[in-house]
């Protein structure tokens, strides 16, 4: 069996990736951002503020004929960028392209910050992590993958994210076609949750990969490409009118700048991001300054490879032989 589920840009600087998820009988649709960077599926809900809720799709147990309550289960997460979410927990039939898990531990949140209520493209998340990251209690919860990964035909998915376009997650299954070059593999570190691996160097424009290792995570959840400082550096030299923006808290540049491509090394393979997924957007409507798709992770504590490296590959979460593939597109 599998699954295949399109997945779309959020906006005009491909922030988020939203995709369509059925919850409950019957099938109530909710927009849901996936995240290999978190390990619970929350939802924005009948059990969640009004006022939080408005011009959000919520989810209600109540309508739902398949809906459990786990009795004394709560659950409360906060990511990176200091956005949280917490609540109580049900369980339901979850259906993702066409692929259903008939007990899924679905998150309901009675509370959640600003940012989430700002952010009404999505209702909410789809943790696709390691279930030693799940945050509910008493009992940890698996996530979606985990339970589907016994029934699909092969345990491991694929992202192939897009730059203004739809891309695809699909489960059990890999589309080789989606890809230009091979897939290389590296092992993937689940111990954190993430999807940990380690890049073998990078190069700026068209130049010869260094051999400089970099551990991070491939994260679907994150859209930038967050490094070390030295490799953050080392691009921007490249670009003339580059220069950190403290309210941006990030580096901007003219937007008119003819970016230099960005590429690493992962499993024996290269891959290059372009100079124009580099380039992410004006940091205002109409602006001619535009903010820098790589930016320094030195005050997150961790590499992470965000949709501005993912759009550029065709990534195979392998969670059977606990591995990643990546192959340019
Ligand atoms: C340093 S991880 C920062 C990262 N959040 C981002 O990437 C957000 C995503 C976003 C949110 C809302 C609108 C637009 C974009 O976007 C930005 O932060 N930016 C994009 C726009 C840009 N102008 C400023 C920077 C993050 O927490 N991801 C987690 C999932 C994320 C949570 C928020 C909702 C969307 C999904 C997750 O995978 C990684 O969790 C952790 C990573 C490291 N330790 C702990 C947790």
């Amino acid at each position: 069996q599998t699954g295949s589920a399109n997945t779309n840009p959020s906006d005009s600087a491909d922030d988020e990736y939203i995709t369509s998820v059925s919850i409950g009988t019957p099938a109530q649709v909710l927009p849901l951002d996936f995240d290999t960077g978190s390990s619970d599926l929350w939802v924005f809900s009948s059990e969640t503020p009004k006022s939080s809720a408005s011009g959000h799709v919520t989810y209600s147990p109540s309508k739902s004929s398949t809906a459990k309550k786990l009795s004394g289960s709560t659950w409360s997460i906060e990511y990176g960028d200091k956005s949280s979410s917490s609540g109580d927990v049900y369980t339901d039939i979850v259906t993702i392209g066409g692929f259903s898990v008939k007990t899924q531990a679905v998150e309901s949140a009675t509370k959640v910050s600003t940012q989430f209520v700002q952010d009404t493209v999505i209702s909410g998340l789809v943790g696709l992590g390691f279930d030693v990251g799940n945050q509910v209690s008493p009992r940890p919860q698996k996530t979606w993958f985990s339970n589907a990964a016994s029934s699909l035909a092969e345990p491991l998915f694929t992202a192939d994210l897009r730059h203004q376009e739809t891309g695809s997650y699909n489960f059990g299954f890999i589309d080789t076609s989606l890809a230009k070059g091979t897939i290389g593999y590296t092992p993937a570190d689940g111990s954190e949750g993430y999807w940990g691996f380690t890049a073998t160097g990078y190069s700026v424009g068209g130049a010869k990969l260094n051999r400089n290792s970099i551990t991070g995570i491939a994260d679907t959840g994150t859209t930038l490409l967050l490094l070390p400082d030295n490799i953050v550096d080392a691009y921007y030299n490249n670009v003339e009118s580059a220069e950190y923006d403290d309210s941006q808290e990030g580096v901007v540049f003219d937007c008119s700048e003819d970016l230099p491509s960005f590429s690493f090394g992962v499993g024996g393979q290269t891959i290059t991001i372009s100079g124009d997924l580099l380039n992410l957007t004006p940091i205002e409507e109409g602006s001619s300054t535009c903010f820098g798709g790589l930016q320094s992770s030195a005050d997150i504590g961790i590499n992470i490879f965000g949709d501005v490296a993912l759009k550029a590959a065709l990534v195979v979460f392998d969670l059977g032989n606990e591995r990643l593939g990546w192959a340019q597109k």
